[in-house]
């Protein structure tokens, strides 16, 4: 007897006092329910993904940007087309990269302010803090540049873009940032970096006509490279960082879509870049966080208590570089995926020429911000540092007039006011 036979039958409910046979039967058609559904539920789960952008690997934690983004309909077409319009004459269409980003949102007001058509594109990645991401896109949205989101892997998307858009140029911006956390995500570079930059590739060598591209590589390519003043010239060949790394794998995969497909190619070496809207990862943006908060900064130090020192340029003077390249970017030569004749391949150092010590942006934050810094001098961590970086930017002078005219005192100056301005501290204001 089953315990079940002690239950009390309610009338109207369910009647326990079935046969053995009937239970089974019973369960057996629950189970083959259970089975009906569980199929029906793994088919929609399966076509839910069927559908979803493709991926270059299906492992990376990154892939979570290619099936959350949404986009498409006549609604969003109409949005994208909008926003890339030119509204001066013989202006371009460019598509921007990592438009949410620091430079890639510079460099997009810059370009929407003078006519030329920007469409943004951006995955809204939390490498760092996505408020920060939403306020610069609600900036760029106030002023015209409508920022899609999605990620540089996904190529449907990208292919879209192109059919909505004949873009005339890309600044290719997006990118895995960042010298030291390499060691930390080293996939997420090779992600963003290497295998976007090919999926973007991809679709500007198969688009007719086909996009000039500039893009930003990164002054941390120099790695162990001792002669100063950096020069394009240089060797590069010894990366001190995964990030440097993917960023010289950008330079050579540079070379091969321009070698076999004609694509019009400049690739932007930038040397730590700093300003308003700037990046919360940077030193010069968490010392102020930190000086304000009255928490110890570390401050690196090169071998024999050397000083360590960045060529430190300001954001307006690589919005110039940026523009100035891309006004000389001369067409690609080929279309629909095949290479008509040479095309241009070009590599900028953009720096500002005048190196300075950790130790003095300390001393420079300190004075702008009236609060002493609580200094921890430490020996410069092996994380894929360089002690010292210094632009030669002749060529960049030559080609387009480069000139950064914004020393670290005066952009240092900005970045605080506008850091004070965002944040609300009113801390540092009243002192
Ligand atoms: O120019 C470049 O190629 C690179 O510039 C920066 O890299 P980095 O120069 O290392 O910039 P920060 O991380 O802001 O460091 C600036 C300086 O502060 C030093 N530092 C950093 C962190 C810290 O805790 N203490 C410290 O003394 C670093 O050694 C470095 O000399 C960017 O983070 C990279 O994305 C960019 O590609």
């Amino acid at each position: 007897m089953s315990h079940l036979d002690h239950t009390p039958s309610t009338p109207g409910k369910f009647k326990m006092d079935k046969s053995p046979y009937y239970s089974r039967t019973r369960w057996h058609s629950s189970v083959a329910k259970l089975t009906i559904w569980s199929f029906l539920f793994i088919a929609v789960i399966f076509l839910f993904f069927y559908r979803s952008p493709p991926s270059s690997s299906n492992s990376d934690p990154s892939r979570r940007y290619l099936t959350s983004a949404t986009w498409g309909g006549a609604a969003w077409e109409k949005r994208v087309r909008t926003s890339a319009r030119i509204r001066s004459r013989n202006g371009f269409s460019v598509l921007v990269t990592g438009a949410a980003g620091f430079v890639g949102t510079h460099v997009s007001s810059a370009l929407k302010r003078r006519g030329d058509g920007v469409l943004g594109l951006d995955n809204f990645n939390d490498y760092y803090d996505p408020t920060l991401k939403r306020a610069r896109q609600a900036l760029l949205e106030r002023s015209g540049v409508f920022i899609v989101e999605g990620d540089i892997n996904d190529v449907s998307l990208l292919k879209k873009l192109f059919e909505v858009v004949p873009f005339t140029h890309v600044m290719h911006l997006a990118a895995q940032a960042g010298v030291r956390y390499a060691m930390k995500n080293p996939a997420s570079y090779v992600h963003s970096n290497i295998a976007g930059f090919v999926s973007l590739l991809e679709v500007c060598k198969d688009a007719n006509p086909q996009p000039a591209i500039v893009w930003a590589s990164s002054s941390s390519v120099y790695g162990l490279n001792t002669k100063v003043p950096f020069s394009e010239k240089d060797r590069t060949d010894q990366p001190a960082s995964l990030y440097a790394a993917t960023k010289k794998a950008g330079e050579e995969i540079a070379h091969t879509y321009n070698h076999i497909y004609g694509l019009s190619l400049t690739g932007l070496r930038f040397f730590t870049v700093y300003g308003p809207w700037g990046r919360p990862d940077m030193a010069y943006f968490f010392f102020t966080k930190d000086i304000l908060n009255g928490k110890t900064i570390p401050i690196f130090e090169a071998a024999n208590h050397g000083n360590v020192a960045r060529d430190f340029t300001y954001i307006d003077d690589i919005v110039k570089g940026c523009l100035g390249s891309l006004d000389t970017a001369e067409k690609s030569t080929g279309s629909g995926g095949k290479k008509k004749g040479p095309a241009q391949l070009r590599v900028f150092n953009l720096g500002n020429t005048s190196p300075v010590p950790v130790t003095d942006l300390v001393s420079i934050l300190e004075r702008l911000l009236k609060v002493k810094a609580k200094r921890n001098i430490m020996k410069l961590p092996r994380n894929g540092d360089v002690p010292y970086t210094h632009a030669n930017i002749s060529y960049a002078q030559k080609e387009f007039g480069y000139k950064p005219t914004t020393d670290l005192q005066t952009g240092l100056k900005k970045f605080v006011r506008w850091y004070l301005g965002y944040y609300g501290n009113k801390k540092a204001v009243a002192r």
